[in-house]
């Protein structure tokens, strides 16, 4: 025998490969109870119970063999004898966690698949039993075709057997290709679930009604449509909730409107206060319980482990449009926000992925679209039921939809095109399922509840305050409009030229500029604009919503709408983005791209309204 034989220790992050190996090889390999420990493989020896001595390898835990990062580059390469100078192992022993079955079987199927000699380390055996999990080791190696060594590396146990079976192991000749590496990562998924539930003995109540609530959650019929009848009441509940919330906040600043108004002598600084300040940034405030119910249901998701499974589900669809499922978590945040998703993009190891991730996440329905959305939708859409939904609830269901559904046509033609590249799937560690915590959930909605009003006191003050200088000055002449006489009015009027194809007004095209800053400015300044327009006469000059519907045609509504699902509405975005691509190029093509789509989309819906006669 001219070299030692080696063996590699391959598995999921956190299968407890490294306490395996320092109890084979007496070595101190650091390890740790999170993923990810082992980054760099490392060598050992390890004496055969027949006595004969083997190389050992401990290597980073690893998803698959498609390595998505540098630590998992390592694993493939050493298993695969991709390295120069390095033969591959001649036995593989794949870790696993016993009471993470389901999860590590995954990668397991696909390093069986490569038909080298190989061997099950069913590790952790004793946190499975202290859960209550009682597995058939017979049956997994039945299942997986090798044999499968119970192990529990910290107390040593069944540490000889495993020798034995690697000593074994290491007599036959592998390399005949195996009738599982047809397998795709669906289809291991699937396999994996099957062959866990016929190794499971016996479980605790609790554990089987977790994995019963997996059977359902993650059924891939089922699955989808409940996490669509679930978005279905988030989008309901934000609209039917907050309905008497919403009423006692707008009755609230009308009466503040109306105490000022009592209380101070007619006049510019009068103007200001109840125009400039009042109805602008009130318009914005009363969103409130929106935003609240909203982030409510985003929390609790998250608490409770359902959204990591939604972004199991989502997997498959990502993939299809060339993105990896690590693009879920930063378009989730954008859901909040764009500028934090586009910096959450950081985990991408492709370069091209994380590219078109940050170019489509502006589709992603921010928050601060929400108050726009939610006022357009009060004014023209009637609030009737339809089946068990109401109609508002689902026009805004609607407009979320439209915005992914955008993002995906959109990521599907960059990956053909300006990202190319090729598409990544990805597995996480699934969480377990567990009730929100309170008090984390109550601290959570107060500091998104904050950021809200945070922003309504300072930006969207600010932009509004501007905008009623620009709106007041210079004065109108006697039969005069006020707006048109403005510097604001002539930019507008003259902006206006361009969006009339599209159904804007002026008071529309009013709103664009400032709404660049923040998208809730958009509210804001559509009701300064018409509390100035309106003067002192009108008693609904306070109330947007019926200034609206004497302005705007329906028509003019849903172009408005179309154009605010896809319009590169904020500065803050475009900013962030120049910073996380070092350039000008990007953040160009983004604007060039979005301000497109929303022109052309808007002007679809308004020319289709009005041939349906809206
Ligand atoms: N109770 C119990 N704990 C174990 C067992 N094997 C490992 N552990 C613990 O599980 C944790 C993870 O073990 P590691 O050996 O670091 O896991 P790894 O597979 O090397 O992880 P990466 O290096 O991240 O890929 C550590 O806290 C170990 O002490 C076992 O059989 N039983
Ligand atoms: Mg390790």
């Amino acid at each position: 025998m001219s070299r030692w034989h080696k063996a590699a220790l391959v598995g999921n992050p956190n299968a407890g490969k490294s306490a395996l190996f320092n109890a084979l090889t007496g070595a101190r390999q650091k390890i740790a109870n999170y993923p990810g420990v082992t980054v760099e493989r490392r060598g050992g020896r390890m004496i055969l119970p027949n006595g004969a001595p083997i190389e050992l390898t401990d290597l980073p835990g690893s998803y698959g063999l498609t390595a998505t990062s540098p630590d998992e580059e390592v694993t493939r390469k050493v298993i695969l004898g991709e390295l120069a100078g390095e033969p591959a192992p001649d036995v593989l022993v794949v870790v696993l966690d016993a009471s993470n079955l389901e999860q590590h079987l995954v990668f397991a199927q696909e390093v069986i698949a490569l038909g080298k000699p190989t061997v099950v380390a069913l590790n952790m055996i004793d946190l499975a039993e202290r859960d209550g999990l009682v597995l058939d080791p017979k049956a997994l190696s039945n299942a997986l075709g090798v044999p499968v060594i119970p192990t529990v590396a910290v107390r040593r146990r069944g540490l000889t057997e495993l020798g034995e079976a690697i000593a074994q192991a290491e007599g036959h000749a592998g390399d005949a290709p195996h009738p599982r590496a047809r397998l795709d990562l669906a289809e291991r998924r699937m396999e994996a679930h099957a062959i866990a539930d016929g190794v499971i003995i016996s479980e605790s109540a609790k554990h089987r009604l977790h994995s019963r609530m997996d059977d359902v959650l993650l059924h891939p019929w089922i699955g989808p449509v409940f996490l669509l009848g679930l978005l279905f009441v988030v989008f309901q509940a934000v609209f039917a909730w907050a309905a008497p919330l919403q009423d006692g906040l707008e009755g609230f600043v009308g009466l503040l409107s109306d105490a000022v108004k009592g209380a101070m002598a007619p006049g510019l600084l009068r103007d200001f206060i109840t125009d400039g300040v009042m109805a602008g940034v009130g318009a914005v405030v009363v969103f409130l319980p929106q935003i609240i119910i909203l982030f409510f249901f985003i929390l609790v998701l998250e608490a409770t482990g359902y959204m990591a499974r939604a972004a199991f589900l989502m997997d498959r669809m990502m993939a299809g449009v060339g993105l990896s499922g690590r693009s879920f978590i930063p378009l989730l945040s954008s859901f909040a926000c764009a500028v934090p998703g586009i910096m959450a993009t950081r985990s991408i190891t492709d370069p091209k992925d994380r590219l078109t991730t940050i170019l489509i996440a502006p589709l992603m329905t921010c928050s601060a679209r929400l108050p726009v959305y939610a006022v357009i939708i009060a004014a023209f859409i009637p609030n009737r039921p339809v089946g068990v939904v109401g109609l508002q609830g689902l026009v805004l269901f609607g407009l979320y939809v439209f915005g992914i559904v955008g993002a995906m046509v959109v990521a599907l033609i960059l990956r053909r095109s300006v990202t190319k590249g090729a598409a990544s799937g990805f597995i996480m560690e699934m969480p377990k399922y567990q009730l929100p915590r309170l008090r984390d959930l109550g601290l959570g909605l107060f500091q998104r509840g904050w950021i809200f009003l945070r922003r309504a006191g300072t930006i969207i003050l600010q932009v509004n305050i501007v905008l009623w200088l620009l709106l007041n000055f210079p004065q109108a002449q006697k039969g005069q409009d006020q707006v048109d006489a403005s510097f604001a009015g002539h930019i507008a009027n003259g902006l206006a030229v361009a969006l009339k194809p599209i159904g804007f007004n002026r008071d529309i095209a009013l709103a664009l500029i400032p709404s660049m800053m923040a998208r809730e400015v958009a509210v804001s300044s559509l009701a300064t604009t018409y509390a100035v327009a309106a003067g002192d006469e009108d008693t609904t000059a306070h109330q947007l919503s019926a200034q609206l519907q004497k302005h705007w045609s329906l028509a003019t509504a849903l172009a408005f709408l179309a154009w605010f699902v896809f319009a590169p509405q904020c500065i803050s975005t475009i900013a962030v983005t120049r910073r996380e691509t070092n350039g000008w190029k990007w953040p160009g093509f983004m604007l060039a791209y979005l301000f497109a789509l929303a022109y052309v989309f808007a002007g679809i819906t308004y020319w289709s309204a009005v041939a349906l006669g809206f």
